[in-house]
């Protein structure tokens, strides 16, 4: 059998006593596109990191091939919601840039014809020699993308990459990485808060489902619509409208689940009562302090999250 492309197995990861990821399963394939979607706050760009190797799990394997993935590699290219250029470099200088660090036995010729190829792929010919702030956020996240496919990277990890565009410049971009990777079929991991572009784009769609100990991931569910798809008209299509129901249900389910967590602590809650302020005070007559033993007990129900 195959040896998937990335396997997370019982993958845990937590920040000081805080538990982030817990017990992670995840496989991914040669040319698949998965998407990951969850809540803000639940741990996507954790796990993402993790993926990318510029973090490391606390128990677990998480490989790629079938060995470890140790540190940040060229084979594993990212893409993150801030664009992340370099503003004193062109566009065609950013992605010259990480060209030159991948195929430094390419001819001068060959990676600027390398370069050029994916910055005419991504519609920016016109803007090549054009500064990060001289470009919508659009263009810049279409610079950032050709930059992590410049590198042919066996996987492309993106981390809402689109969140930070107005919708129609998201759909525009949409349609057009999901053209470019009809063309390329390079593995794609996309982590997203939005089910419509989540099941838009991917083959999978695995939803992140916070929990009271860490989110995990829960069942992948498959997106059984044909390619390419016009987003148009795939949202009247029933597989679409039932997938996305069954999608929001799994997520809120596990937020309900989190929010109905409660714990009772006993507190200790004195009873003391407010100062009439409207009553002058007297010289030496103020309220004896009261002692632990004075005070009353009271349960109360605090909710964790
Ligand atoms: N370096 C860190 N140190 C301590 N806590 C962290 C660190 N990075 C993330 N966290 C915490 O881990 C949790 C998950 O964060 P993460 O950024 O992975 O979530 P996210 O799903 O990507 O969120 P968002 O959608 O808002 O970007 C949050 O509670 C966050 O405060």
């Amino acid at each position: 059998m195959m040896t998937p492309l990335i396997e997370l197995h019982g993958v845990t990861k937590g920040y000081s006593r805080n538990v982030v990821l817990k017990d992670v399963n995840l496989t991914v394939n040669e040319g698949d596109f998965v998407s990951i979607i969850g809540y803000s706050g639940t741990g996507k760009t954790t796990l993402i990191s993790l993926l990318a190797g510029l973090a490391k799990s606390d128990a677990g394997n998480v490989l790629m091939e079938g060995q470890p993935i140790r540190g940040a590699s060229p084979e594993r290219g990212i893409v993150f919601q801030n664009y992340s250029l370099l503003p004193w470099l062109t566009v065609e200088q950013n992605i010259r840039l990480a060209v030159d660090q991948v195929f430094p036995n390419l001819t001068s010729a060959e990676r600027a014809e390398h370069t050029a190829s994916y910055i005419a792929m991504v519609k920016l010919a016109h803007a090549a020699n054009k500064y990060p702030k001289e470009l919508s956020g659009g263009m810049r996240q279409r610079v950032s993308v050709a930059r992590a496919l410049a590198m042919k990277p066996r996987v492309l990890l993106l981390d809402e990459p689109l969140s930070a565009l107005d919708a129609l410049t998201r759909a525009t971009l949409q349609d057009e990485i999901s053209d470019i990777w009809q063309q390329q079929r390079t593995t794609v991991i996309w982590v997203t808060n939005d089910p419509d572009e989540a099941i838009l784009l991917a083959d999978r769609v695995i939803p992140l489902l916070p929990g009271k100990d860490g989110a995990t991931l829960g069942e992948p569910l498959a997106v059984p619509l044909a390619r390419p798809r016009d987003r148009r008209e795939i949202v009247h299509e029933s597989a679409f409208k039932k997938l996305r129901h069954e999608l929001i249900q799994t997520l809120s389910a596990a937020k309900r689940g989190l929010e109905d967590a409660s714990v009772t602590r006993k507190l200790a809650v004195p009873d003391i009562l407010p100062e009439d302020l409207s009553v002058k005070r007297i010289f030496g007559a103020r309220p004896v302090a009261r002692r632990r033993s004075q005070l009353q007990k009271e349960e109360v129900k605090v909710h964790v999250s």
